[in-house]
């Protein structure tokens, strides 16, 4: 079993509330992971900790045996690991092809001169945006897609970056279920190509029927971690969500 990307004893608090606690947690290189967990336990935190979107105040995260803990955003993504937000970031008055640029343009000063290099990424952005299936939209304003077709623009986003682990931070939250079917088509194929998922998701049948790996959190760590059936089973998995 091959590990990427890997914590131990990661730990976040704010004030008071220790959002993540002592989180040791190692996911499947090479499959879809989830993680889930009641409102409020720590996932989004857990994902900007290993992200470099903030620094946790103890433990460690890892990618492939090296150490990434409190490395800024740019170098862990340039380590392959790309994410989307729980809110789309998206330029609301771009074109969705532009939108898809602009991240890739302003990498480096050689990359904006070298016209080659600027087709090679109109064509990669041309290709994303049929890929998730809004290559019709490519020349409107982000701001006139609809919620479902803005996660799609933003996971195109991601890829443009060609990470090979790719976090997704509730992808298919406020989407209608055929952009949620999508979804689940896209990051299958994308799997089956080699690329590596975490996902955090509040749809649990999106979850259970995507994942091979699912990590359950609560109050901050990881208290099952298993195959859907599992944790699906796993009476300190119901606990936590029922309070039973
Ligand atoms: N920037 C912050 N400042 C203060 N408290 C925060 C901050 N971010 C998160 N928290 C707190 O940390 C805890 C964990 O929040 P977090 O958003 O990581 O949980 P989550 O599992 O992602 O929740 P949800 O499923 O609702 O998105 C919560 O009690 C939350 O209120």
């Amino acid at each position: 079993m091959s590990t990427g990307l890997e914590t131990t004893g990661l730990t976040k608090s704010f004030g008071g509330v220790r959002a993540v606690d002592g989180a040791t947690v190692a996911f499947r290189h090479g499959k879809v992971n989830a993680l889930i967990g009641p409102n409020g336990s720590g996932k989004t935190t857990f994902f900007n900790c290993v992200t470099g979107m903030i620094k946790p105040d103890s433990g460690t995260a890892s990618y492939h045996g090296r150490d990434i803990t409190g490395r800024p955003p740019h170098r862990i993504a340039r380590a392959g690991i790309g994410r989307s937000f729980q809110l789309c970031r998206i330029f609301p008055r771009m074109t969705a092809l532009e939108n898809l640029l602009v991240p890739v343009r302003s990498r480096t000063l050689l990359g904006r001169l070298v016209s080659a290099r600027q087709r090679a990424d109109l064509d990669r952005a041309r290709e994303l945006l049929t890929r998730v299936g809004i290559e019709h939209l490519a020349d409107v304003q982000a701001r006139d897609l609809s919620y479902g077709q803005q996660k799609l623009l933003e996971l195109a986003g991601v890829l443009m970056a060609d990470p090979e682990t790719v976090l997704l931070d509730e992808p298919a939250g406020g989407v209608n279920p055929a952009l949620i079917e999508r979804i689940r088509e896209l990051v299958r194929a994308l799997n089956a190509e080699g690329r590596t998922f975490l996902i955090v998701e509040h749809n649990m049948d999106l979850v259970m029927s995507l994942s091979d790996h699912v990590v359950v959190f609560d109050r901050g760590r990881p208290i099952a971690a298993g195959t859907p059936d599992e944790v699906r089973n796993d009476p300190r998995v119901l606990e936590a969500y029922l309070g039973i």
